[in-house]
């Protein structure tokens, strides 16, 4: 699904962030990515989702060489990616409801077809009393909520989410890896890179750290 091959990473003339990354996310795998701050998590994720391209190395994407993709082939490899950024690219001018409906849109969906899935999973979050609510009237913690359930509406192949119990109470934060497990064992791949060593220890999942721009396998899943 995702293979990264002696990957490297440099911001303009500075210093390699990444170096030398090698791994593969199989299909319906569930991992963890770990790391300090700075480490290099977000800059590994914008590689997967095609924001940036690598400063060198090899990655494939659903079997697609990024490289030698072509440049209209990339819009349709990343509407199979769900993604939470930590900034959360919430549209301003829609409510919670319709920002979460995007790619369900997006994907030719009618709003009678999908209208109930959308409110189950905003009140799954959270958020069933704030569905009409514009991002700007929002928490951070409920925004970030809507770009989880933008993330997952469309039970896309793999779901990367950046931090995202970072701004949540722990028992939101449990119920949003609950989402993640059961979208997991509904066939998504799941890459979740977070600080939150409590989930990383409750979760049976594979742990990669990154430690000074070098990937380490820290655990592989207990049988
Ligand atoms: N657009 C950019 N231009 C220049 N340097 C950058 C840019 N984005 C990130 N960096 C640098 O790359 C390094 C890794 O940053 P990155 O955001 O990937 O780390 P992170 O592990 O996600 O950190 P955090 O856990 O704090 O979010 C840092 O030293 C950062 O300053």
């Amino acid at each position: 699904m995702v293979r990264f091959e002696n990957v490297g990473m440099r911001y303009g003339a500075g210093p390699e962030v990444l170096r030398d990354v090698t791994f593969v996310l199989e299909a319906g795998s569930f991992t963890f990515l770990t790391g300090l701050s700075g480490a290099g998590k977000t800059t590994l994720l914008k590689l997967i989702s095609v924001v940036e391209p690598p400063s060198r190395g090899l990655i494939t994407l659903f079997g697609h060489d990024l490289a030698t993709a072509k440049r209209g082939a990339l819009p349709a490899l990343r509407r199979r990616i769900g993604v939470v950024f930590q900034d959360f690219r919430l549209i301003d001018h829609l409510s919670a409801f319709d920002n979460v409906a995007l790619p369900l849109r997006i994907a030719g969906r009618k709003p009678a077809e999908y209208a109930s899935d959308v409110e189950e999973l905003l009140v799954w979050v959270g958020l069933g009393d704030r569905m009409k609510a514009i991002p700007a009237t929002l928490s951070g913690g409920e925004q970030q909520r809507v770009a989880i359930a933008r993330a997952v509406v469309a039970k896309p192949d793999l779901l990367i989410a950046d931090e995202p119990t970072g701004n949540v109470d722990p028992e939101i934060g449990a119920r949003i890896i609950r989402l993640f497990a059961e979208l997991n064992r509904l066939g998504t791949t799941v890459l979740i890179a977070t600080h939150d060593r409590n989930i990383v220890e409750t979760a049976r999942a594979r742990e990669l750290r990154l430690v000074d721009g070098r990937l380490v396998e820290l655990r592989m899943p207990r049988p």
